[in-house]
């Protein structure tokens, strides 16, 4: 589908990446204009703002959002609702589902170069909470996680973000937030139901229910998984001891843990949990505190993507 010829509608997340985005936007904006990219920026405090100012613009004026994967997330409800396609421009702290498609933060020549090619169609995630009325859905784009990476990520919020006068990035600031989390390593009796059928019943430190492969910062948690293959990537770790659990976080960084024996690994259409007691979760890295469970159905197809490899 050609490109529309409207601006783009640039949704600057100031606060992204530690103010980050906020810095470097006059460097974007003058590649922007180098790159001949009409573009109009909208002033905007919150994903909420933003989705408003999106949805007085026609529904063929395509997005640009600078910032993380929280930006991202924040802009899906509007996204979903008008079928306008997104651009990213990666300048947040863990940047995972742009990092995945190897974008890197301040490569602006690279992500503005693929905002000329067609859209492309990405599947998205709909979650439900368990005990929420049927029709209070989310959408996510990148994953969820339920258990110890969900800790860390609600833990990360008490990191420095700078460390003898040395910035730190998403991954170190995530390696931090780990070592602490496995101090307080909870362990619970998890069920999961995979298109409706049991998979996995047994003690579990944490579930991960994934459209892209990494998260917090660059661990390859879904190594297999293709956000454009119509299928949910569900990774979960059994009953790990923190030994066996920090041994495993290298393999994670690397994508080898999938043949851990107490790792295990599917794909399906549709993926319902049960914990026995509320665990932390997070939604594309944004903490959602305790929940009992979660159900999620993959939307093939539900995002048009304009910043694919
Ligand atoms: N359009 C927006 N304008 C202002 N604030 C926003 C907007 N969208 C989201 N936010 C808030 O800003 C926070 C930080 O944004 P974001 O998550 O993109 O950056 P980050 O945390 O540095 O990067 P990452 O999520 O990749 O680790 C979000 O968690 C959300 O609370």
């Amino acid at each position: 589908m050609p490109l529309s010829s409207l601006p783009f509608a640039v949704v600057l997340n100031t606060q992204a990446g530690s103010g980050l985005a906020g810095r470097e936007w006059p460097r974007l904006k003058a590649e922007l204009d180098q790159h001949g990219l009409p573009h109009q920026l909208l002033q905007t405090g919150s994903a909420q703002e933003a989705c408003w100012a999106l949805a007085q613009l026609p529904p063929e004026q395509p997005v640009l959002a600078v910032g993380g994967d929280g930006t991202v997330y924040g802009l899906l409800p509007e996204l979903r609702h008008s079928g306008r396609a997104l651009g990213v421009v990666p300048l947040g702290s863990g940047n995972d589902f742009a990092g995945m498609l190897g974008l890197k933060p301040g490569d602006f020549g690279a992500a503005l170069g693929r905002l000329s090619r067609p859209a492309t169609a990405f599947d998205l995630l709909e979650v439900q909470l368990e005990g929420e009325a049927p029709d209070e859905w989310m959408t996510l784009l990148n994953g969820l996680g339920m258990g110890f990476d969900a800790q860390i990520t609600a833990l990360m919020n008490d990191v420095p973000k700078r460390l003898l006068g040395v910035h730190l990035g998403g991954l170190a600031r995530y390696l931090w937030a780990a070592l602490d989390g496995l101090r307080h390593l909870e362990t619970e009796h998890l069920e999961v139901l995979l298109d409706d059928q049991p998979w996995y019943s047994g003690p579990s430190c944490l579930v991960a229910v994934m459209n892209g492969r990494r998260y917090g910062g660059g661990f390859l948690i879904a190594p297999q998984a293709n956000p454009q293959d119509g299928l949910i990537d569900v990774v979960l770790g059994s009953e790990l001891s923190r030994s066996a659990l920090l041994l495993l976080m290298g393999r994670v960084l690397r994508g080898t843990h999938l043949t851990h024996p107490l790792v295990h690994h599917a794909r399906a259409r549709k993926v319902s949990v049960y914990w026995t007691r509320p665990m932390y979760a997070h939604l594309d890295g944004d903490v959602l505190g305790r929940q009992e469970g979660m159900h999620i159905q993959v939307v093939p197809g539900g995002l048009k993507f304009l910043s694919s490899s």
